[in-house]
């Protein structure tokens, strides 16, 4: 079978949601393709921590069944996390349907995910080895459908300030120009982990980033490279500056951005149209903006949302590739 979900981009393109059916109940959940836990916020919740949010009423399912003794415990790379207990359900992403996948049913959630009402919960979509649900590890939603699914892959057709789709089970050849290239990806951490050692600004000279890796991250909102790479991209933008009050990188938001592209995995160069570098402002008059392409220290990349409203991007969980091509 295959299945296909809208994905809805939130407060300026922050974060993506898509309906998910889980026991009869639909939640607009964050498909995240950076971590490995179905979580969502329930009737468990304390009543504050609920507030603002759709939540899962554990009462309400015919078909949830708890797992005794199991618990999981998440955080997140910006400090914001949650743990609770967990169960089993059917869940249904826009037709793809597994019977009965773990459902981490949080007993508590980090501030910032209270405060983001607009988010019920996650998808993790990366590799079930980084599942937290302890004793005994679970597998993430794509892992459970793949040998249902018509061919063992999802795509992220991820829009700038528009609705786009997550499809799981076909790549639909009219959302992207061209052909589509592939890349081998590394599992061992657990990532949709590529190689990604050489860079071009523009049409000016490319440059390298010895040992540079990176994972294709849904879940992360911008494009985190080498600081190498941000000062030689932001050099060619008159008035950007590296401003610690904002937290990064800022320009005129008039500015002209060049195209960025990046290596996948040795075997070919995607490209970052500069349009979608432009992330937001800053002030209100809208005339300084933040960039979205900012420096992360370590040799792990983090190709965010950033990326993704550039790149249509299919994930093979068959043979461990990934495929981009741009957008249509
Ligand atoms: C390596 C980090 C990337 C951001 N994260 C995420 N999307 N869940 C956490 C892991
Ligand atoms: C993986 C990310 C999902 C969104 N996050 C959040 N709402 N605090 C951060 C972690």
């Amino acid at each position: 079978g295959t299945g296909k979900v809208t994905a809805t981009p939130i407060n300026g393109d922050v974060e993506y949601l898509s309906p998910v059916n889980i026991g009869g109940q639909t939640l607009n959940l964050d498909f995240d393709s950076g971590s490995s836990d179905l979580w969502v916020f329930n009737s468990q919740l304390s009543t504050a921590s609920q507030t603002g949010h759709t939540v899962f009423n554990v009462a309400k399912s015919q078909t949830l069944q708890m797992m005794t003794g199991a618990t999981y415990s998440i955080s997140y790379g910006d400090g914001s996390g949650s743990a609770g207990n967990v169960g089993t359900d059917t869940v249904n992403i826009g037709g793809a349907t597994v019977t009965s996948q773990a459902i981490e049913l949080a007993t508590a959630v980090s501030a910032s995910f209270v405060e983001d009402t607009a988010s019920n919960g996650l998808v993790g979509l990366a590799f079930s080895k980084l599942n937290t649900v302890k004793p005994t590890q679970q597998k993430t939603f794509f892992d459970n459908a793949m040998p249902n699914l018509a061919e063992p892959v999802f795509t992220a057709d991820l829009r700038s300030n528009a609705v786009g789709a997550y499809e799981f089970g076909a790549i639909d050849t009219s959302k992207f120009n061209g052909t589509m290239q592939w890349a081998a990806v590394n599992t061992t951490n657990g990532f949709w982990q590529f190689s990604s050692e050489k860079f071009q600004v523009g049409d000016a000279t490319p440059m390298a980033v010895p040992g540079g890796q990176a994972i294709a991250d849904t879940g992360t909102t911008l494009m985190l490279t080498s600081a190498a790479v941000v000062n030689a991209y932001y050099a060619n933008v008159q008035g950007a500056v590296n401003d610690q009050q904002v937290g990064g990188v800022t320009f005129p938001c008039n500015s002209q951005l060049p195209d960025l592209q990046f290596d996948v995995g040795g075997s070919f160069m995607a490209n970052v149209k500069g349009s979608d570098i432009n992330f937001a402002p800053v002030d209100n008059a809208g005339t300084t903006c933040f960039g979205g392409v900012q420096a992360i220290q370590s040799n792990l990349q983090i190709y965010g949302d950033i990326m993704f409203k550039s790149q249509f991007v299919a994930f093979n969980g068959g043979n461990n590739s990934i495929g981009m091509a741009p957008h249509q």
